[in-house]
């Protein structure tokens, strides 16, 4: 499948940062636009419905699979996410860049149908760093927690399936070389395919 936007996919463990730093990247990127999930969590304290999450029984979410709705989805720390269609394919049909926050196995059935997918994998700087930001986002039960420690060493042994990996330890850091990705990525499909044509035109070559 492929549409005229770009689409970037971001995985990394729960607590590495992918949130944060996808929300401080559209903050200064207003050409691009983050895919609302569906999941069968429960919402936490301030999320809301149609901003973080779609929020849905696993009735509703497991009909919208026989139906076809999701470009992918998956079962992550217990819960059921996914990407509908229709939160990405009208906004890439339409020529915008759309940025995914989803996990590993997600991301690998997003890059099979779009090949031209980045893909980016989030790394903590160690384990014991991804443990305490766990811990001081409150959001989480201890028992919780301990689930998605032990699924972080599941997840990072997919890192080397991604186009990047970004280490987040300081946080400009990281974020600076989420810029720069998306960046070389919208130069590069530039000069691949969209805006060739007439660049050539303009400069008056074959
Ligand atoms: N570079 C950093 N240094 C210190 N703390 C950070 C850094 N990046 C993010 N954090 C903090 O770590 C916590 C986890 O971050 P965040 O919620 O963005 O993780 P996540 O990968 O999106 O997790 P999940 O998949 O569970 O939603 C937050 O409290 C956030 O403020
Ligand atoms: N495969 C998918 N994974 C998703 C999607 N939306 C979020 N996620 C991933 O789930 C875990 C847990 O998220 P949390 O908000 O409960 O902490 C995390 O890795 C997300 O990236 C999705 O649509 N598909």
């Amino acid at each position: 499948m492929e549409y005229p936007g770009n689409l970037f996919v971001v995985a990394a463990p729960s607590g590495a940062g992918k949130s944060s730093l996808v929300k401080a990247l559209l903050e200064l990127d207003a050409k691009l636009q983050v895919s609302i999930s569906h999941t069968t969590r429960k919402p936490r304290g301030q999320e809301q419905h149609g901003r973080e999450y779609w929020f849905t029984s696993e009735e509703e979410f497991r009909s919208m699979v026989d139906q076809g709705k999701f470009f992918e989805w998956a079962e992550v720390h217990g819960n059921l996410y996914g990407t509908s269609r229709e939160a990405i394919e009208a906004r890439m049909a339409h020529g915008d860049d759309v940025v995914l926050e989803i996990d590993f196995q997600g991301a690998l059935q997003i890059k099979q149908l779009f090949p031209y997918a980045v893909l980016v994998f989030i790394l903590p700087p160690s384990w014991e760093e991804l443990r305490q930001r766990l811990q001081r986002r409150g959001e989480d039960k201890d028992q919780v927690i301990e689930q998605r420690m032990s699924n972080a060493r599941v997840e990072v042994a997919q890192a080397q399936q991604f186009d990047f990996v970004v280490v987040n330890a300081t946080f400009e850091t990281a974020l600076f070389d989420l810029k720069a990705i998306v960046h070389a990525q919208r130069l590069k499909y530039a000069a691949q395919r969209r805006n060739r044509s007439a660049v050539f035109q303009a400069l008056n070559l074959p």
